[in-house]
């Protein structure tokens, strides 16, 4: 007969926004959790900045400043990382596993930075790495992307992975709020990332989209590879043209498979990027609203499937850290491992340039005769073709609105440039990508 295991111990790295709910679901779901695992899921200690610092609900006791000295402990089986940021999450993910101790982590900058060596690591000492609350929050997503659908072949990501911009955009849209006001509110709810940079330069989507590109594709793909713009620069002239369009403007991660001309198994290679772009009202992205995140995936067998969910804040992202810290410790009761990573096609992640979009481009013109046939004959000139073009106003006010059919990005981004110089054309007073169907 087996021996009877004692309580599994947890070493909590970080107790802020999500460490802290960590710890409260721990101690309120206690009795569940032990039922879930067969043994109790214990606290062994707190790894934090600053000891001083008012923690509601935590025992003092079990904080420390020395997070090395947890993370090696004897009476430690797992850690769960929820510091955020490069250093020192990775060396101490990296002395964990060393030791013996399987990971939870939530941190998608690292992983999307150097994943591989948190990989290498776990496999060649056989500990768990898990890191579901990495991406969209509380939405079961990787999961099924590293399990569910594994035996598929995943052509596209796409989604609203960012619940700060997605919270500013909405509060822009729909309550004509400032961007400034709006991001405040993002950092009060605990949604935005200690650099709020990271969340409005796109940073935290781009790491995101890696990793989903990573599953989805089963090829290495890092942040520094994923094209990358953020919202800063997205003006009230952009939020007034989706309005016209009767569009919404979404900061979006999409993934997709290129197809080979001929065909070829694998495809040209993959485009990974992140933009804010004009989506249809009609369009389920228009819909996701504050913070929440919606992701779609289509594979070829399963066909399109929806994720939707709270994609930031302390509870949501605690209950997607919850699970994997219930798999993990049903493995190491079991005995056994969860999946291992494997990223054995090595498809080319193509650039920009190469990818098919759409642009919406708002012209401040002179209103002369002409204007248009100027314009349009600089999309002629770049083989880009014009879904639809509307002239407003008179005199000063004059302005032209072009949207045009998929075309690749350089011959799009020429045309605007182009267009930039054309004396008729007095500013460019918004150029937008459009997504959903042409
Ligand atoms: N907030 C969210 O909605 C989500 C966050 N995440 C990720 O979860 C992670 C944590 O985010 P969040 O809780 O918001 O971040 P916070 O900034 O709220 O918390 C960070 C915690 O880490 C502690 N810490 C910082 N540096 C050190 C260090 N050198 N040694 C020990 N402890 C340290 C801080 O200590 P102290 O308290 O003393 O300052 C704090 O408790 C990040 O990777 C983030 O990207 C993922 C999904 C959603
Ligand atoms: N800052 C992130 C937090 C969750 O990942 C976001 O806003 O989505």
């Amino acid at each position: 007969m087996k021996p009877e295991r004692g309580p599994l111990r947890v070493a909590l790295l970080g107790c802020g926004v999500v460490g802290s709910e960590v710890v409260r679901l721990l101690r309120e779901q206690a009795a569940d959790l032990t039922a879930r695992v067969g043994v109790p899921l214990e606290v062994a200690g707190i790894a934090v900045r600053r000891l001083d610092r008012v923690r509601e609900g935590i025992d003092p006791a079990l904080l420390t400043t020395d997070a090395q000295a947890l993370v090696t402990r004897d009476d430690v089986d797992l850690v769960v990382e929820v510091i955020g940021g490069i250093e020192p999450a990775r060396s101490l993910m990296l002395e964990a596993m060393k030791a013996g101790k399987s990971v939870i982590t939530a941190n998608k900058a690292l992983l999307a930075e150097d994943g591989e060596t948190l990989f290498a690591a776990a496999r060649e000492c056989g500990a768990d790495l898990y890191y579901e609350a990495a991406v969209a929050g509380a939405i079961p997503l990787l999961r099924p992307l590293r399990e569910s659908l594994v035996g598929d072949h995943v052509h596209r990501v796409l989604g609203i992975v960012n619940g700060t911009t997605n919270y500013i955009l909405d509060q822009m849209d729909t309550h004509g709020a400032g961007f400034n006001d709006a991001l405040e509110e993002a950092q009060a709810l605990g949604f935005a990332e200690a650099d709020p940079t990271a969340d409005v330069e796109g940073f935290d989507a781009a790491a995101k989209a890696a990793i989903l590109a990573q599953l989805a594709f089963h090829t290495p793909v890092t942040a520094a590879d994923v094209h990358r713009e953020g919202i800063t620069e997205v003006t009230a002239a952009d939020v007034a043209g989706a309005e016209e369009m009767d569009s919404v403007v979404k900061l979006l991660a999409i993934c997709e498979r290129v197809p080979a001309e001929d065909g070829r198994n694998g495809g040209r290679g993959v485009s990974v990027r992140v933009y804010p772009a004009m989506i249809p009202r009609s369009h389920p992205l228009a819909s996701v609203r504050g913070a929440y995140n919606a992701v779609f995936v289509e594979a070829e067998s399963a066909g399109p499937l929806m994720f939707y969910g709270a994609g930031a804040g302390g509870a949501p992202t605690a209950s997607a850290i919850l699970g994997d810290l219930v798999a993990v410790a049903r493995n190491l009761v079991a005995g056994s491992r969860g999946p291992v990573e494997v990223t054995y096609a090595k498809l080319p992640v193509l650039p920009m340039g190469e990818t098919i979009t759409r642009y919406y481009v708002q012209l401040d013109v002179a209103d002369r005769s002409g204007v248009l046939a100027a314009v349009a004959e600089e999309f002629a000139r770049h083989e880009v073709s014009i879904q639809a073009v509307r002239q407003e106003g008179l005199g000063d006010d004059a302005q032209l609105v072009v949207v045009t059919h998929r075309a690749p990005d350089a011959a799009l981004s020429a045309t605007v440039e182009r267009l930039r110089k054309l004396d008729i054309v007095r500013e460019v007073a918004s150029v937008m990508r459009v997504e959903g169907e042409d």
